[in-house]
């Protein structure tokens, strides 16, 4: 395990914010760190960071443990938590060297990051003029610079808009390819069923569910959410044709998701028999739907 943590809990005066932590995270994982505003996301990243003090409880990083190797272990760790730190009047790529100069780390992997992060075309633009996602992905070359074995990155997604969520998420992609462990908070569950490959779900400061994508997938599974001019009919054209429905509403009806070729099938079922389709989408639970199932299985 890159990062293993045990009993870990935090307290901010009498209020207790991070509960007995147990977390997992493997190498070469995409670690989702998922949990509703106030869980206690930021609080458990600033101790793996060794930000603040554990209350109680162990944190091991690269099978060691962080209070007697702390210098090490974070010589080998890349963060990025609130606003990066760049300097607006510099551009991308003199934000990069100076901080290179002082890593002793060399023009060509500057390069090497600006290409990385995709932003090779606007290194000579002042970091003022960047867009969000621009400088977030800056933030986070600043923090591959010194080429560190894991990442630790605090809602790299807040406040982009869709293409920027989408840049950030390949980013993250090409990162782990490399050889390197991501571990990423996000208090959206969709966001972080799209690259993660493993999970840790907190609410309340509580771990309440940790493994596998696939693991979670099984225990909430997405829906096909359809929108038709006839909802009792489609049902039942579905239901002809050994399709399960979850949900028949007057204006739209819920069927689990499979895989996006069922839901071409469906659409074309549909069609075919002189059903208006206005809407088929896949639908993500959102959290509180997903504690729900949460705490069925359990
Ligand atoms: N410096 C502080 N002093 C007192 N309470 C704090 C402090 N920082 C955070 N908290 C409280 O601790 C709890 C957990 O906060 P934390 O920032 O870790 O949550 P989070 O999951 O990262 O949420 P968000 O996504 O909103 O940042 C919240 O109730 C918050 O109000």
């Amino acid at each position: 395990m890159v990062i293993r943590t045990q009993g870990l809990s935090f307290s901010f005066g009498n209020q207790q914010v991070v509960k007995s932590l147990s977390l997992e995270v493997p190498a070469g994982s995409i670690y989702g760190f998922l949990g509703p505003n106030g869980a206690g996301k930021t609080t458990t990243i600033k101790m793996l960071l060794n930000l603040l003090q554990a209350s109680e409880g162990s944190i091991q990083i690269f099978e060691k443990d962080l209070q007697t190797n702390r210098i090490e272990i974070l010589k080998q760790i890349g963060s990025l938590i609130e606003q990066p730190a760049i300097y607006q009047h510099l551009t991308g790529k003199e934000n990069l060297m100076n901080r290179a100069m002082l890593l002793q780390v060399s023009e060509e992997r500057v390069n090497d990051m600006l290409n990385l992060v995709q932003l090779t075309s606007a290194a000579g633009k002042r970091a003022g003029q960047y867009s969000l996602g621009m400088k977030q992905r800056l933030g986070i070359a600043l923090a591959l610079l010194d080429d560190p074995k894991l990442l630790i990155l605090d809602e790299p997604t807040n406040g982009l808009d869709p293409n920027g969520i989408i840049e950030i998420r390949e980013l993250m992609m090409r990162i782990v390819k490399e050889g390197k462990t991501v571990f990423v908070s996000s208090h959206l569950l969709s966001e972080v069923e799209k690259m993660a490959t493993h999970v840790g779900i907190i609410n309340h400061g509580k771990m309440m569910f940790q493994g596998t994508i696939t693991d979670l997938q099984n225990i909430s599974q997405p829906h096909i959410y359809i929108e038709t001019d006839n909802s009792v009919d489609a049902a039942n054209l579905l239901k002809r044709n050994q399709i399960d429905i979850a949900e028949v509403e007057a204006n739209h009806l819920l069927v689990p998701f499979l895989s996006t070729q069922q839901m071409g099938t469906i659409n074309t079922l549909l069609v075919q028999n002189g059903i208006t389709v206005y809407t088929i989408n896949k639908q993500y639970k959102d959290l509180e739907k997903l504690f729900l199932d949460i705490t069925k299985s359990n």
